[in-house]
C-alpha cells in the first residue's frame, strides 16, 4: 500500500502535537457576564470563523438574563459573551436628571442603537470592542468601558434587542422570552426596591406610566421576529437543552451552512479529516484511493439518506416488546453525474437494497462551460425523492444541468439531495441560490476554485483516480443521436489504449447506463468492441466472444425487465439471484479490463500468445475461473430450489461450461477464457 491507513495517520498525529477540540483555557464565561475584561486570545487568530449570535428580548424581568445564563452554563467549551442592551442606554443630561421620573427607559429612542450597532457588527466580524458601562444609579456611563473580544458565540441580550431591523439582521437565532405580565411586574418590584433602592410607589408609577404601554407597543410587537419563543423563560429547561443542541450543532458547521441553510456538512472527526488527508494526497496509490473514498461516500449517502422523509413504524421485538421506530420513504432513485458520480453507486446500492439508480451525463466544453448530452432516468421519476450522485461541487454547472433536467422530469425540488464529498463555495452559492430547497450534503468545503475552474485544494480528477485511468486519458470522440442514444466507436488494442473505454464519459453511458442490469451492458459493449479486434482470428476465440455477448445480451433483458419493477414487486429469491447475477457481471468486466489493461500497446500476435502463457502460468488463473464457476454453480443451484428463472439460470451456466471448455492447456490459449482471469486480484 503506498499510503497508511487513516489509524495509522492519526496515532502518529497524537504522539506528536495533540489536539483538543476543547478550549476550557480561554473560557471566561464568568467574565462576561460581570464586565471583567476577558483574553484576547480570539478564534481570529487561527484565521476568522464567524461567531453564532443570539439574541435575546422580552419584556424587563421576563428572565432574559437567567436564559442566558442557562445557555452559558451548558455551553462550557465554547467561548461565549453576553452584550446587554442596557449598557447602551444613553446618558441623561442634567436637565432630564430632574425629571427622571418623567423619562422613559423603555422607548427605542432611550438607546443608542448606532453605538450597539457598529459593536455588533465588529464583533460579529472578528474585532474587539469596547463596551460602555451604564450605571443605573448615576443614569449615566462610566469611564471604564468593558473590553469584548470576538468569541463562538454572542448572546445579545435586552427589551428591545429586536427593534432595529439592522441589528436583528445580524442574528443567527431569536429567542424571544415570554413571562406572564404579572409575574414580570413582581420580580421588577423586588428588583427596583431592593437592587436599585427605588421606592415601591415610584416603581408601580414607572411601570403603569411607561413600562407596560412600552412593552405593548414596541417589545411585544418584536415577538414575531422570534425563531423560538420560550414560555416561562429559565423555567423551561427543555427549551433550554434544545436551544443547546441547536447551537452545537451550529457551531460545528461551516459558515456557508449559516448563509445557505440547504447546505450540510457532515460534522467532521479526526478519522474524516484521516481519509480526506489520504485521498488529497498525490502520492496515494488507487487501491487506498479508492478504499478511503468509498469509507467516505458510505458517510455522506448514509447523512443524505437521514434527510429522507419518514413515519413513526411499530415492530414486536423477539423478547416480544413493542419497539417504535421510524420508516423511511421507500420511493427513491439514485442518479449519477458519469463518470464520478458512478463511483458512488455502490454506497448507495449497499444502503438502498434493489434501489433504481439513473444516469446524466455533462459534458464539459472549454472551462466553464457544460453541456448536457445523454440522460437514462427512472420513467416514475417525478414521484420519487431523488439522491443526485456527484463527488465534487466545483462551479455548480453541471449541478444546475442536472438539477434542471430533473425539474423539467417533474422531481420536486424539495425531493432532491445532492451528495457530493467536496463542495466549493462557489458551487453551493449557485446551486443554492438556482435552487434553494434542493439539500446540498457534503463531507467538506473547500477554499475555493482556481483559474481554471478547478477546487482547491481538491483531489484532482475524482474518476480518473478512482477508476484508475489516470494515465490513460482519451479523447476518442463519442457521438449521440436525437434520441439520446450514444453510439461509440469501437476501441482497439492498438492506439489509444482499449482501456479507454473506462475513462470516456460518453462508454460509460452507453455501458451501464441501468443498476438494473448491473455491469452487464458495460460487458456486452466491450465483447462487442473486441470482435472487432486483432486477437479474434486466433481459433475459436471469435465464436466465443459472440457467443457470450449473445447469452449475456438475454440474460440482460431479463435483468432489465427486473430492473423496471420495484423491489417490493419482486419476490425475495428473484431479488438475491438477481443481486447475485449483477455482481457476477462486475466481476466478468473487472477480468476484461484488467486483461484489455495488461494487453494495450500492441503486442505482435507470437508475442501475446506467449505472454498469455506466462500469464496463465504466473497468475492463478485457474483458481479464479473455479471461483467463478463454482458462483455460477451455486446460483444455479439456488435457482433449482427455488425454481426462478429457468431460462437464465441455464444461461449463466452454459457461459460457465463454455468458458471451461475453452479452457487453456497448451502453449496456445484458445479463447475468451484470457478474457475473463488475468492478473492477481
Ligand atoms: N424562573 C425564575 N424563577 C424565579 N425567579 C426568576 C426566574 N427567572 C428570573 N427570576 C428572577 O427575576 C429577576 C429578573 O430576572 P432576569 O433574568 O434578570 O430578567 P431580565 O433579564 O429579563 O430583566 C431576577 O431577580 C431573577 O433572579
Ligand atoms: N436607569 C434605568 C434604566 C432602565 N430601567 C428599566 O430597566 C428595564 C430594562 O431592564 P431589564 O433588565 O429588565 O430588561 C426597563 O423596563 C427600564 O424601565 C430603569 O428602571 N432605570
Amino acid at each position: 500500500m503506498g499510503s497508511r491507513p487513516a489509524d495509522e495517520v492519526l496515532d502518529a498525529a497524537a504522539a506528536g502535537v495533540h489536539y483538543s477540540a476543547l478550549r476550557l483555557d480561554e473560557l471566561n464565561i464568568n467574565g462576561s457576564m460581570t464586565g471583567e475584561e476577558q483574553p484576547t486570545t480570539s478564534g481570529v487568530e487561527n484565521g476568522h470563523q464567524e461567531p453564532f449570535v443570539i439574541g435575546v428580548a422580552g419584556g424587563a424581568s421576563s428572565g432574559k438574563s437567567t436564559v442566558c445564563k442557562m445557555i452559558i452554563d451548558q455551553l462550557r467549551d465554547q467561548r461565549v459573551v453576553v452584550v446587554t442592551q442596557e449598557s447602551f442606554y444613553y446618558g441623561l443630561s442634567d436637565e432630564e436628571l430632574v425629571h427622571v421620573h418623567d423619562y422613559n427607559f423603555d422607548h427605542p429612542d432611550a438607546f443608542d442603537t448606532e453605538l450597539l450597532l457598529s459593536c455588533m457588527e465588529n464583533l460579529k466580524y472578528g474585532k474587539a470592542v469596547d463596551i460602555p458601562n451604564y450605571n443605573f444609579k448615576t443614569y449615566k456611563s462610566v469611564a471604564s468601558a468593558r473590553k469584548v473580544n470576538p468569541s463562538d458565540v454572542i448572546i445579545l441580550e435586552g427589551i428591545l434587542v429586536f427593534h432595529d431591523s439592522r441589528v436583528r439582521d445580524l442574528m443567527n437565532m431569536k429567542i424571544f422570552v415570554d413571562t406572564d405580565a404579572d409575574v414580570r411586574l413582581t420580580r421588577r418590584i423586588r428588583r427596583d426596591t431592593i437592587e436599585k433602592g427605588r421606592d415601591i410607589k415610584t416603581v408601580l408609577d414607572q411601570y403603569s406610566k411607561f413600562v407596560k404601554p412600552a412593552f405593548e407597543d414596541f417589545i411585544l410587537p418584536t415577538k414575531k421576529y422570534a425563531d423560538i419563543i420560550i414560555p416561562r423563560g429559565g423555567d423551561n429547561d427543555v427549551a433550554i437543552d434544545l436551544i443547546v443542541q441547536h447551537i452545537r450543532t451550529k457551531l460545528g458547521q461551516h459558515d456557508l451552512c449559516k448563509v445557505h441553510p440547504n447546505l450540510y456538512v457532515i460534522q467532521t472527526t479526526y478519522q474524516i479529516r484521516g481519509m480526506h488527508t489520504i485521498i488529497r494526497d498525490a502520492a496515494t496509490t488507487t487501491h487506498d484511493f479508492i478504499f478511503y473514498a468509498d469509507r467516505l461516500i458510505r458517510l455522506v449517502v448514509e447523512h443524505g439518506l437521514g434527510h429522507l422523509p419518514f413515519k413513526e413504524k411499530q415492530v414486536i421485538t423477539p423478547t416480544g416488546s413493542v419497539y417504535t421506530g421510524v420508516e423511511f420513504s421507500k420511493r427513491l432513485c439514485g442518479i449519477s453525474v458519469i463518470r464520478s458520480g458512478e463511483s458512488m453507486e455502490n454506497a448507495l446500492r449497499a444502503c438502498c437494497k434493489g434501489i433504481k439508480i439513473g444516469k446524466i451525463l455533462i459534458h464539459r466544453e472549454g472551462d466553464n462551460g457544460k453541456q448536457l448530452i445523454y440522460h437514462n432516468l427512472p420513467k416514475d421519476i417525478a414521484n420519487r425523492h431523488v439522491l443526485l450522485l456527484d463527488p465534487i461541487l466545483g462551479t455548480g454547472n453541471s449541478a444546475v444541468q442536472a438539477i434542471s433536467l430533473l425539474l423539467k422530469k417533474g422531481v420536486q425540488e424539495t425531493n432532491i439531495i445532492f451528495l457530493n464529498l467536496i463542495s466549493a463555495p462557489q458551487g453551493v452559492h449557485v446551486v443554492s441560490k438556482r435552487f434553494p430547497r434542493v439539500k446540498i450534503v457534503t463531507s467538506e468545503i473547500e477554499f475555493g476554485l482556481n483559474d481554471d475552474f478547478r477546487v482547491i485544494p481538491g483531489m484532482g480528477e475524482f474518476g480518473d483516480r478512482y477508476f484508475g485511468t489516470d494515465d490513460y486519458q482519451s479523447s476518442t470522440p463519442f457521438f449521440c443521436d436525437d434520441k439520446n442514444r450514444v453510439s461509440l466507436p469501437p476501441f482497439t488494442l492498438l492506439h489509444p489504449t482499449p482501456f479507454h473505454i473506462h475513462t470516456a464519459a460518453a462508454a460509460a453511458a452507453a455501458s451501464s447506463v441501468s443498476a438494473s442490469s448491473g455491469a452487464m451492458n458495460s460487458v456486452i459493449a466491450k465483447l462487442a468492441s473486441l470482435l472487432t479486434d486483432e486477437y479474434t482470428h486466433l481459433k475459436g476465440v471469435k465464436s466465443g466472444i459472440r457467443w457470450l455477448r449473445d447469452e449475456l445480451s438475454t440474460m440482460n433483458a431479463v435483468l432489465q425487465r427486473l430492473g423496471d419493477m420495484d423491489d417490493d414487486q419482486i419476490d425475495v429469491q428473484t431479488k438475491e439471484w438477481r443481486n447475485k447475477v449483477r455482481e457476477l457481471s462486475y466481476d466478468i468486466e473487472d477480468c476484461i479490463d484488467r486483461f484489455l489493461q495488461k494487453h494495450s500497446g500492441g503486442d505482435a500476435n507470437a508475442n501475446f500468445v506467449r505472454k498469455m502463457k506466462k500469464l496463465w502460468e504466473n497468475h492463478q488463473i485457474g483458481d479464479e475461473i473455479k471461483q467463478l464457476k463454482a458462483r455460477v454453480l451455486e446460483e444455479k443451484e439456488r435457482h433449482d430450489r427455488y425454481k426462478i428463472t429457468d431460462q437464465l439460470i441455464d444461461l449463466v451456466s452454459n457461459m460457465c461450461a463454455w468458458i471451461l471448455e475453452y479452457q487453456p492447456c497448451t502453449s496456445k490459449p484458445k479463447t475468451l477464457w484470457a478474457l475473463i482471469s488475468l492478473g492477481n486480484r
